[in-house]
């Protein structure tokens, strides 16, 4: 388990406000973090991470402690087995793709991670590419398989995806999500993309200056309960098409369009752009061959 109390006081334009988080969080699960821009998302990973010092609290996993205000224990970041990946890459700039991986890796890792990594992120043919020379997801993929390289067993993605294109996007968390299960991490992301929140969490938290508003299973936090759906995709709404007695709703699910008809209540309230979670009870499949050119 890991135990998050902090209390830290944070110097905000409209005002200070205290990020004031209690916190536990089974290992293995996948927690995301959302809420508005100025939270203290990015506090609390850096507060996990031992990169922002708490006013007072306590940081514990496994019964480990890793900072405590009271006792005096702050453990160096560098103790703490965390990865972190931030929204603009931070990789080295002087060295190759390889060589940052190579960089990350601690003393006594077992031989062949790095070639693993790289077949695990597809970097095999930019392993000898500097970073400048990578395109925006290549370099988060690059960044993503660094923060392996230390194997850490907490990771932290703080907007890792957030500056890629949709489809760029998709593969990205598919990475993750993999890297996630392989590794059996804790993994801690921070998303403003209610999709990539549904399809990646266990828990995800809601954060609202400083404090915690809503926790929960994602279906919990932003459905309240309301679907019981066996299957669900997320996807965004294109556009919404009134006919006669139904309204057909386009909605982008992957890269597939699929149009739900609703009773015109049911999407009352939503608009074109909105993220949205289409579920059926039941379905009847329809078996196709394949026709193989
Ligand atoms: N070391 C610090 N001391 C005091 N205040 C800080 C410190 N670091 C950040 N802050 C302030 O805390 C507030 C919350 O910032 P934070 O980056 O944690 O929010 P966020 O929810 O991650 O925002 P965003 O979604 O925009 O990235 C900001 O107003 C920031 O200026």
């Amino acid at each position: 388990m890991i135990e998050i109390r902090v209390r830290k006081i944070l110097e905000a334009r409209g005002g200070d406000f205290t990020l004031d988080v209690d916190l536990e969080l089974q290992e293995g699960e996948f927690i995301t973090l959302y809420g508005p821009s100025g939270s203290g998302k990015t506090s609390l990973l850096r507060s996990l991470a031992g990169l922002l010092t708490p006013d007072k609290g306590r940081i514990s996993k496994g019964g480990k402690v890793w900072f405590d205000s009271k006792e005096r224990v702050h453990m160096p970041p560098q103790k703490r087995n965390v990865g972190y990946v931030f929204q603009e890459n931070a990789l080295f700039p002087n060295m190759t793709v390889r060589g940052n991986l190579q960089f990350a890796q601690k003393k006594g890792a077992p031989p062949g991670l790095i070639e693993e990594l790289i077949v695990d992120m597809d970097l095999h043919d930019l392993q000898d590419r500097y970073p400048d020379t990578l395109s925006g997801g290549q370099k988060q993929r690059a960044s993503l398989a660094r923060a392996l390289a230390q194997q850490p067993d907490i990771l932290l993605l703080d907007e890792p995806l957030a500056a890629l294109d949709g489809v760029m996007r998709l593969k990205l968390q598919e990475y993750i999500l993999s890297s996630h299960r392989k590794f059996k991490l804790t993994t801690l992301m921070v998303s403003h993309d209610l999709a990539e929140i549904i399809k990646l969490s266990d828990t995800t938290i809601l954060l609202d200056k400083g404090r915690i508003s809503k926790m929960g299973t994602p279906q919990q936090v932003f459905m309240g309960n309301k679907l019981s759906g066996k299957f669900q995709f997320t996807g965004t709404l294109l556009e919404l098409e009134v006919q006669s007695v139904i309204t057909v709703a386009s909605v982008l699910i992957g890269n597939q369009i699929v149009k739900v008809a609703a009773h015109p209540t049911e999407v009352e309230g939503l608009s074109p752009g909105d993220k949205v979670v289409v579920a059926s009870k039941a379905f009847n499949p329809v078996i196709y061959k394949i026709e193989e050119k």
